[in-house]
């Protein structure tokens, strides 16, 4: 974090080329975790989360829920109990919104529960535009009277949202899982189509339906949703991280297969063992949740284009790139997702990646090795690709801006270290 006052900047620094084995274990799922959460704010009874990550975007989401009086309790390691029984305030304001975009996801839960909701609207972030319009739009068509001003989305259905055919023109994860929540408390029917069919939407589904919802179709692209009158508490256990899960996926076949995977949803990642195949890496199950990532020869290059679920995810695209940076030959990644994510390609190339990009595409010609380097991280999945060069170059790493690796990555540098990673976390003196 960049603490100006105090003049300092912290970083991360790695010692690439060690030897790493053993075993690390998933954690729950950031992006499941945070509409998961949210969702509590559509009772008055208590919802006790399991798995729950410790992010930074976990901790904005907290601050965010307990703003609007949701009570929050740390039960046991992971576990968190939600209970919002009187409402403080009914607005998301700019300082928690500007922290982390999936703070739209209190939209949907607050319009349909208390028929009014005040949400800062998220700004572009350095991977894209990201609007929230389809968000809105399908509120609107579910009858609420939505106005944009001053940097605030101001939301009214004082009389209740109703159920309405919804098209969402792209799929969004968020946008479904905003609606999917609104339409719980809805009258009537609601149908979602061209639904995003995210594991997580679906995770979000099971929970809506053990609080009393009337969900059918989630991972499909039809989500219909009866809405009821009244939801009830529940304890529910978030996912475990697919990107986190992939993330190390990437790391144990640098390594020569030394290393365990444990809580590891292959489910999930169906598409992502695909490519990993077709460059000569299998994942192989040691029992129902725990793999192993074998080599099985010289790596191949690859071409991948990212797409919704269940599809490549646009999430793996960078840890990816710089898995590919090293494998002999030509690959080709095009980001279908985001306009603006290969941010992390100029820093790879302060290692000595050879990378090319050219509008949507980006040709990769491996090299033989990285070498550390002094780099920033740009985004949350950049800065996963930053410790992944970083691991694997000759010297020293060193990356600032690493306050987007711990809103994503739950204690990725002490699971690195448990594995014989040398990465140590440093401040660095910026006020000369
Ligand atoms: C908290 C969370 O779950 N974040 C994930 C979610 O983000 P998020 O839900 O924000 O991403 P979306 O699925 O909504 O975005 C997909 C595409 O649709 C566009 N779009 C989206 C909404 C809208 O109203 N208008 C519009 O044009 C976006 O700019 C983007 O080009 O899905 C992304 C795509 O898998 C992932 O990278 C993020 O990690
Ligand atoms: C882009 C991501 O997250 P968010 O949508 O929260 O910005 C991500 O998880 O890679």
């Amino acid at each position: 974090m960049i603490n100006i006052e105090e003049g300092v900047i912290e970083y991360l620094e790695i010692e690439g080329q060690r030897e790493l084995k053993g075993s690390v274990k998933i954690s729950g799922a950031k992006n499941a975790a945070l509409p998961d959460m949210a969702a509590t704010i559509l009772t008055d009874e208590t919802v006790i989360l399991e798995n729950i990550p410790y992010l930074l975007d976990v901790s904005t989401m907290k601050d965010l829920l307990e703003h609007i009086g949701v009570q929050i309790e740390e039960k046991e390691n992971s576990v968190f109990s939600f209970s919002l029984k009187e409402v403080k305030s009914l607005q998301a304001p700019y300082e928690l919104v500007s922290k982390m975009r999936a703070s739209i996801l209190v939209l949907g839960p607050l319009l349909t529960r208390f028929g009014y909701a005040k949400v800062a609207l998220p700004g572009g972030c350095s991977i894209g535009t990201r609007p929230v319009d389809l968000h809105l739009k399908a509120l609107q068509k579910m009858g609420a009277r939505i106005k944009v001003e001053h940097g605030y989305i101001y939301a009214e259905a004082p009389y209740g949202l109703k159920g309405s055919y919804i098209y969402f023109d792209k799929k969004s994860v968020t946008g479904t899982e905003n609606i999917m929540m609104a339409a719980t408390l809805a009258e009537g029917q609601t149908v979602i189509d061209n639904a995003a069919r995210e594991p997580e939407v679906v995770d979000l589904a099971n929970m809506l339906k053990k609080m009393g919802a009337d969900i059918k179709g989630e991972g499909t692209d039809r989500i219909i949703i009866t809405g009821v009158k009244k939801l009830k508490g529940t304890k529910h256990r978030i996912i475990p991280d697919r990107i986190e899960a992939g993330t190390f996926a990437v790391i144990a076949a640098l390594f020569e297969g030394n290393i365990v995977i444990e809580e590891y949803p292959s489910e999930y990642l169906g598409y992502v063992h695909t490519i990993l195949r077709d460059m000569g890496i299998n994942v192989i199950k040691l029992s129902e949740n725990q793999v192993i990532i074998k080599k099985s020869g010289r790596l191949k290059p690859v071409n991948i284009q990212t797409k919704e679920y269940p599809y490549f995810p646009t999430d793996l695209q960078a840890q990816f790139m710089t898995l590919l940076s090293v494998v002999e030959g030509r690959s080709k990644i095009t980001e279908n997702i985001f306009e603006n994510r290969f941010m992390h390609v100029p820093e790879l190339k302060r290692l000595g990646a050879d990378i090319t990009v050219n509008g949507r595409d980006a040709f990769i010609k491996g090299v033989k090795k990285l070498s550390g380097a002094q780099v920033k991280a740009t985004d949350l999945r950049a800065s996963a690709a930053m410790v992944i060069a970083g691991l694997i170059a000759d010297g020293k790493t060193r990356i600032y801006n690493i306050y987007h690796l711990d809103r994503g990555y739950e204690n990725l540098d002490s699971k690195l270290r448990l594995l014989g990673a040398s990465v140590k976390r440093g401040f660095e003196d910026i006020s000369s």
